[in-house]
């Protein structure tokens, strides 16, 4: 079937657990003016038209927290879908730089039993989740 108009395609979302040898995740929050404002959520943001995931991740990280992060140190882990939205969760333990909440209005490191304790977007919860289960069972 051709020419119908269908609903939009699902927007294609990145998202990071930067992890510090302690296993604790960096979570940042939301800017109270934007949409789920004052929500905890992973570092990340929208992927361009024709941007390769991994590099659309490095870009965001350089642009919310100041680091530089190699596409090849951006780990694939999970993810999270909804009918307009789907995330991708890469797992990240090398960067060079301090992390900096540079657009948020905070920044904490946790660790991932404790996050789910934080008010996050819906999308946010699995991925957790699913962190936590890789870490337990020592596969990232
Ligand atoms: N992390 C996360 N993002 C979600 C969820 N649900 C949902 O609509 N989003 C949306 O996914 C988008 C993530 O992209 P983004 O971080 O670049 O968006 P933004 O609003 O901060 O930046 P922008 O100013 O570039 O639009 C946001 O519009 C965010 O609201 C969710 O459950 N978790």
């Amino acid at each position: 079937m051709t020419g119908a108009a269908g609903p939009a395609p699902a927007l294609l979302v990145v998202a990071a657990a930067l992890l510090d040898p302690l296993d604790r995740v960096c979570l940042q929050q939301r800017p109270r003016d934007k949409r789920h404002g004052g929500l905890w959520e992973f570092p990340g943001g929208k992927v361009e038209p024709g941007e390769d995931p991994a590099a659309a991740l490095c870009r965001e990280l350089v642009e919310e927290l100041g680091v530089a992060v190699l596409p090849n140190d951006c780990v694939p882990c999970g993810f999270a879908a909804a009918p307009e939205l789907v995330i991708l969760l890469y797992a990240v333990r090398r960067w060079e730089g301090t992390v900096t909440g540079l657009e948020a209005e905070g920044v904490t490191w946790l660790a991932p039993a404790m996050a789910t304790g934080l008010a996050m977007p819906p999308l946010d919860y699995p991925l957790v989740r699913q962190l936590q289960q890789l870490l337990v069972h020592r596969i990232i």
